[in-house]
């Protein structure tokens, strides 16, 4: 280094090349994603359980308050639980942040590489800046609502906030953002760390985008049905929406002491019904 660059507070080439923190950064993105991702691949199907029964889904949010420990159930467990996760969401997020281009200049050379190399995987890393970007917006309102309203998960609160709360739209943009972006990511971890690849890297490569396009529509085609599940016990709830769930109330309900309500009236209704 010179002595003009010293004066001007320029690290030297050695210094530059000597930083781990760069490399530190990338391992840190890779372990949120992954862990985000293990999350994820959990909560569909948690919250896929309304497909079950209304009363599977009952069961298992009260199991997350603490219901088969405690004397009763505790909602602020899941704020907390949704606190970490908004913590990992940040710290990924932000690392994330070092890629997006910073300027018009970088994201037109972006561009520019992107037409030149013609190369899908580079394709598929813009994609997932992009899913990355709507995913600060979308997944704020759902983590937000979780973390301030933890009692209100159960088939009729879950299906009425879907429904009468107009937050489906949110949640089907919010799921194809996830599953595309899930997919990807953990599709360009397996390259980056070399896992399932085996001896040929042509194959292996081959393998992963086909097991990187069976997640994605797996966990979408799961997500759409059970979207579709709170959407039907909804509408069947419009007129009772803020009525809270209690087991043996729909239990008797459905026995036929009293008219059914949720899901199961939904689809056992007969046209003209
Ligand atoms: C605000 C929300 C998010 C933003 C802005 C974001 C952005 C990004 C970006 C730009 C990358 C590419 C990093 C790179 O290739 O160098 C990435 C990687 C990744 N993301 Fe996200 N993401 C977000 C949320 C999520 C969520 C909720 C998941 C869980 C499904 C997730 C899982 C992953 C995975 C597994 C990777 C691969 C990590 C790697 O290549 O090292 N991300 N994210
Ligand atoms: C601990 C944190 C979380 C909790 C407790 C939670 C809980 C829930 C619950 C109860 C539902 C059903 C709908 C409702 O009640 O409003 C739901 C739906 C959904 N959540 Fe989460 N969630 C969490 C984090 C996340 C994150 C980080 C993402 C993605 C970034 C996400 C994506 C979704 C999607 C896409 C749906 C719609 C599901 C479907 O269509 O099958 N959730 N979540």
């Amino acid at each position: 280094m010179n002595a003009a660059d010293a004066a001007r507070g320029v690290p030297s080439r050695s210094r530059l090349r000597a930083s781990r923190w760069p490399a530190r950064l990338d391992l840190l993105q890779s372990l949120s994603g992954l862990l985000l991702a293990l999350f994820l691949i959990a909560h569909m199907f948690f919250v896929s359980s309304i497909l079950v029964s209304q009363q599977a889904f009952y069961t298992i949010a009260r199991f997350f308050e603490g219901a088969a420990f405690l004397a009763e159930p505790r909602p602020w467990i899941v704020s907390c639980v949704v606190g970490v996760v908004m913590a990992l969401f940040m710290l990924h997020a932000w690392l994330a942040l070092r890629k997006f281009p910073a300027s018009f200049r970088q994201y037109r050379i972006f561009i520019e590489h992107k037409e030149q190399l013609r190369h899908s995987d580079t394709g598929l890393w813009w994609v997932q800046l992009w899913t990355g970007f709507a995913l600060f917006f979308l997944a704020s309102v759902h983590l937000f609502g979780m973390l301030t309203q933890p009692e209100l998960i159960g088939p009729y609160e879950s299906a009425d906030r879907i429904w009468t709360g107009n937050m489906w739209p949110i949640y089907l943009l919010l799921l194809f953002a996830v599953e595309i972006h899930g997919g990807i990511g953990l599709y360009r971890l397996a390259l980056k760390w070399g896992w399932l690849q085996g001896a040929d890297p042509l194959a292996g490569r081959r393998r992963l985008r086909i097991a990187r396009t069976c997640f994605s529509l797996f966990f979408l085609g799961l997500g759409l049905v059970t979207l579709l599940a709170y959407v039907q016990l909804g509408i069947a709830h419009a007129d009772r929406a803020g009525e809270r769930y209690v087991p043996h109330k729909a239990a008797s309900r459905l026995a036929g002491h009293e008219r059914p309500g949720g899901l199961e009236f939904a689809l056992s209704r007969r046209p003209g019904e």
